[in-house]
């Protein structure tokens, strides 16, 4: 059964480094358990926040690097070593300085690498390495122990914005996406379908500008308008908020019994 939990940190620097505290003991978690875990990556302020946060963190070396697989919910289809890229920013703020299996990074592919301008072929490719990494029993897609995502003040989650083709998807894991509304307009991300794999879905977000969004989706606005509203884990959602993004939100969350 899937729970939805909302945590409010005053503000937004708490918010990262408590989300950084919580990432480190959720993947420890998740190592003992089952020998390995694996992370979905979101760009965005507050996602690359996290990631810094965590960098900065003693107990970073907690973590068993070596058995991590790491993923991307969107990213900017940009050449590679554009300021632009979800993955630059990831591997600044953290991914160059852990020790990280390379065969476990699953980058999205940059418009200045083996499928050229191709955002199809690079979106077809991303669908193939999940379905390599998917066990037999997972549609494609593997169970992502936890998915980080940020969202926009209109509603989008990943690259899946409002009323686009990629919010009407159903079938496919990986989408190319063209006209975006906030630049760089040609990226490529999970579906929603994709993102409802995750056992966990972290949706963190802080600023004004976000609360109209967060309200509405925590409402159970329609996904299709508010995309964000669709991005669930199967196990847990939870949202990590700032006070002015939780600004909006009229129901008190209180924290979770069990
Ligand atoms: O373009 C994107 O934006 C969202 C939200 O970013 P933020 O800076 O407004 O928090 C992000 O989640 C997504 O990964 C990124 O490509």
């Amino acid at each position: 059964m899937s729970r939805t939990e909302v945590v409010v940190y005053e503000n937004a620097d708490l918010l990262a480094a408590a989300a950084a505290a919580r990432l480190v003991t959720r993947i420890v978690d998740v190592q003992a358990a089952k020998g390995s875990a694996s992370v979905v990556l979101t760009g965005g302020g507050t996602g690359i926040a996290v990631l810094e946060e965590l960098n900065r963190s003693s107990a970073r070396d907690a973590i068993d690097w070596s058995r991590l697989d790491v993923y991307w919910g969107d990213e900017r289809f940009v050449p590679a070593d554009s300021d632009e890229r979800n993955e630059k920013g990831a591997r600044e703020a953290l991914l160059d300085h852990v020790p990280l299996d390379p065969k476990r990074v699953h980058v999205m592919a940059p418009s200045d690498g083996e499928f050229g301008d191709d955002v199809d072929a690079a979106a077809a490719a991303y669908a193939e390495v999940l379905a390599a990494q998917a066990g037999p029993d997972e549609g494609g897609v593997p169970a992502f122990d936890i998915c980080l995502l940020g969202l926009g003040g209109e509603g989008h989650t990943a690259s899946v914005f409002p009323d686009s083709p990629a919010v009407h998807e159903t079938q496919l894991s990986v989408v190319a996406v063209r006209d975006c509304p906030k630049p760089p307009s040609t990226r490529v991300s999970l579906t929603l379908t994709a993102i409802r794999r995750a056992r966990e879905v972290w949706l963190m977000t802080a600023g004004e500008a976000k609360a109209e969004a967060v309200s509405l989706a925590l409402a159970g606005a329609p996904e299709v308008q508010v995309p964000v509203a669709g991005a669930r884990g199967y196990r847990r959602t939870l949202w990590l908020l700032d006070r002015t993004a939780a600004g909006k939100l009229t129901k008190v969350y209180e924290p979770p019994t069990t």
